[in-house]
């Protein structure tokens, strides 16, 4: 049977990004969507507000596919908001791409997130039992329910519902909801998912990551703080914090893989944080070789660092096929093996004969790895020694990010050394904890998936979460 296989092992979360007070704002978050298209391939939308008036776009598949010019010609205004998602709650489907747009005799307002809500089950329950009829079954679409649930005090600022509603929520998000006037920015109190303000003319842009500023010619102003709602509006930038605990768990992936390597983090570049780890890497764990080689894309700036920090060159012994799309039909299983092969293929003249230090930055079901192993082998390389610039993830993900089920987690069931024979590699280690908080010179990182200490309650069963899939 014909299946479809994502090109990806690790799956990331969505992107969101807004602009207010720029003309034809639809066409600019169109670039913005752009340059978060790494977040996201599912589906991609973008509602614009014009005088009041809504309008939406939305579908199936990359920011390129979902508009074209005539398309965004429609989405008239100075403000719109969009969104680029890869599904953790609710399915797929089309109802479920983001934003979404609610008509409401209070005023219209649109709304797109990244995270993923852990207590999403229990608050659809409650809201259905009050009469809450639902459009999607994603989990962000409960945000704007709670907005609106309580009718009673329909002339009190908007900004108090959100702060009611957003309190209401437990888990990780960054939520941007566009009404008629302004765009609210709001961060999880964990500081979990990123979400940074830049200037652009007299208006604003708002973006999960800063690599969209820069695609804009924007400038960085501030991040969004945990716990925090920044209302932009015709007067600027209002700053109101919806909790006082705070934490800055920000997730230890997003430097570690899903972000662009030129995005900053709270003030901390991700391709620094990566080669930084690479050094540290090396330092925790040596290995006896001739070059270094990294896993494309993402482990190449954690590579660099290392064979930095090594003195061993660092060579090209792995090249990526570039016109690998987003997924790509494969008949079987056996097919599937050999997808990796169209994705990476070894430079024989650059390892053959060769101890190579092979650098990757996560380790997940383990598939890359041991077929990266065997094809460098099979190229001539003499010994592989992987090294991993995080920590073995023995635990999933309950915040957006699909990292799959204990059950597929290789590191859940093996210790290195078990990993290590059953990637076929001549050793193998991982970076510790506290090195990745050295190389983001930070206290607090959300680091979860790899310690199992969630900064969240979870409200369901280790058992449950091995049977979601997403
Ligand atoms: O152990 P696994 O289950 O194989 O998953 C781990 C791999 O997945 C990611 O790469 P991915 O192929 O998703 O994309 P990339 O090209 O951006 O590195 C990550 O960088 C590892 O290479
Ligand atoms: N990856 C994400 O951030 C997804 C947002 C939301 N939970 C959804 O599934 O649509
Ligand atoms: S559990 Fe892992 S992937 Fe999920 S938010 Fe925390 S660090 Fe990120
Ligand atoms: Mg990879």
């Amino acid at each position: 049977m014909m299946e479809l296989v994502r090109d990806r092992e690790l799956h990331e979360e969505c992107g969101v990004f807004g602009v207010f007070g720029v003309p034809n704002a639809a066409s600019l978050t169109y670039y913005g969507l752009h340059a978060l298209q790494h977040r996201g391939q599912e589906g991609a939308g973008i509602v614009s507000a014009d005088d009041g008036v809504f309008r939406r776009i939305k579908g199936d598949g990359l920011v390129t596919e979902v508009f074209d010019e005539a398309k965004l010609a429609t989405l008239r205004g100075d403000m719109a908001i969009g969104h680029v998602r890869y599904t953790t709650a609710g399915g797929g489907g089309v109802e479920n791409i983001q934003p979404f747009l609610f008509r409401h005799n209070t005023g219209d307002f649109a709304m797109a997130h990244n995270g993923n809500i852990v207590n999403s089950a229990l608050l659809r329950t409650y809201l259905e039992n009050k009469g809450s009829l639902f459009q999607s079954t994603s989990d962000s679409e409960i945000l704007a329910h709670l907005i609106k649930k309580e009718t009673r005090f329909r002339d009190r600022p908007r900004i108090h519902a959100i702060v009611d509603a957003l309190n209401m929520i437990e888990g990780a998000f960054a939520f941007l909801i566009m009404t008629a006037n302004r765009i609210y920015a709001c961060r999880d109190k964990y500081g979990l998912r990123p979400l940074s303000i830049g200037r652009l003319g007299d208006g604003w842009v708002v973006s999960s990551e800063t690599c969209a500023f820069d695609v804009l010619g924007a400038e960085f102003v501030r991040d969004v703080n945990p716990g925090e709602i920044v209302t932009i509006d015709r007067q600027g930038l209002r700053s109101c914090d919806f909790s006082m605990y705070k934490r800055c768990e920000m997730c230890s992936m997003e430097y570690i893989y899903f972000a662009r390597p030129d995005s900053d983090i709270e003030g901390c570049n991700v391709h620094a944080f990566r080669k930084v780890s690479g050094r540290l890497l090396y330092e925790e764990s040596p290995a006896d070789a001739d070059i270094v080689v990294g896993v494309p894309d993402s482990s190449l700036s954690a590579a660099m660092g290392y064979a930095e920090a090594s003195g061993l060159p660092y060579e090209m012994g792995l090249i990526k096929n570039k016109y690998i799309g987003r997924t790509f039909i494969q008949p079987s299983q056996e097919l599937r093996e050999k997808g990796v092969r169209m994705k990476l293929s070894a430079v024989r003249t650059i390892v053959r004969g060769k101890r190579v230090v092979l650098v990757d930055d996560s380790i997940v079901r383990g598939t890359t790895s041991r077929r990266i192993v065997t094809m460098l082998k099979e190229a001539g390389a003499t010994e592989v020694h992987v090294r991993i610039a995080s920590p073995p993830m023995t635990n999933p993900c309950f915040y957006g990010v699909d990292t799959s089920t204990y059950d597929e987690l290789i590191s859940a069931h093996k210790d290195p050394a078990g990993v290590c024979r059953e990637i076929g590699a001549d050793s193998l280690c991982f970076l510790s904890p506290g090195a990745l908080l050295r190389a983001g010179n930070r206290r607090e990182l959300c680091m979860a998936c790899f310690t199992g200490q969630y900064p969240t309650a979870l409200y369901q069963s280790p058992d449950e979460a091995n049977r979601e899939t997403k």
